[in-house]
């Protein structure tokens, strides 16, 4: 895997003065980051989020997903243990890359559902890989995770390439009137573990 590390700077943020490590996937050229706070080299597990890029949710307030209150959400939370790891990760769309996840929006538009705008549009319905985390995560040396996610494929995802996972942390945050059909369809057709009954009660 061509995933190498570059630089590493500060960045503060209303939640802590983070640490950036900027890396560069060789294959594709895409630009990944990883935040970190505290000591996330000693071995014990580092609470975490691995994070897909989405452009409209994280920095345009886009309510049509969840994603841009999880990834404040995740970052409050490594904030108040002071110590955790959140990758940024540059596959917009679930991997199909921005203006294809404008497509798609268009025909969610004209009535489908998240899965089937992918299908319509000749796209799996997540064409994600997680493999680039585990050069990142060896850099950081981060050997186990208390995950936040919904996800179990990135849970199966992560196992698979021999990373523990201690814990898996929900992050169910962000639900409005305009996303509500797209997370349910995120439970009834890709498995993600939304609803009440996967509710953590000491979530942050
Ligand atoms: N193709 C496509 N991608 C989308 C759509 N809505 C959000 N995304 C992308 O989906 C990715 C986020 O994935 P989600 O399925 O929302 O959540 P997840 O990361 O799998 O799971 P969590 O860890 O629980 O957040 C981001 O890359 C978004 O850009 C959509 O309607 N179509
Ligand atoms: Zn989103």
């Amino acid at each position: 895997m061509a995933v190498v590390f570059v630089a590493a700077s500060k960045l503060p943020t209303p939640f802590a003065e983070f640490t950036m490590h900027g890396f560069l996937d060789e294959e594709t050229g895409k630009e990944h980051v990883a935040l970190t706070l505290g000591d996330v080299a000693d071995g014990e597990p580092v609470l975490g989020r691995l994070h897909s890029e989405c452009l409209t949710g994280d920095a345009l307030f886009s309510q049509r997903c969840d994603c841009g209150a999880q990834l404040e959400a995740a970052l409050h939370a490594i904030a108040a243990e002071g110590r955790g790891v959140l990758l940024y990760l540059r596959q917009e769309g679930r991997g199909i890359g921005l203006l294809n996840k404008i497509r798609a929006y268009q025909l969610q538009d004209g009535g489908a559902d998240t899965v089937e705008a992918n299908e319509q549009l000749g796209f799996a319905a997540d064409l994600r890989d997680y493999s680039i985390c585990k050069p990142m995560l060896d850099h950081l040396g981060i050997h186990s995770l208390r995950l936040m996610t919904n996800n179990p494929r990135k849970v199966n995802a992560v196992q698979g390439f021999g990373v523990v996972v201690s814990e898996r942390k929900p992050l169910q945050v962000g639900e409005n009137s305009h996303n509500r059909l797209y997370l349910a369809t995120k439970a009834n057709k890709l498995g993600h573990w939304l609803g009440r009954e996967h509710q953590d009660e000491h979530h942050d």
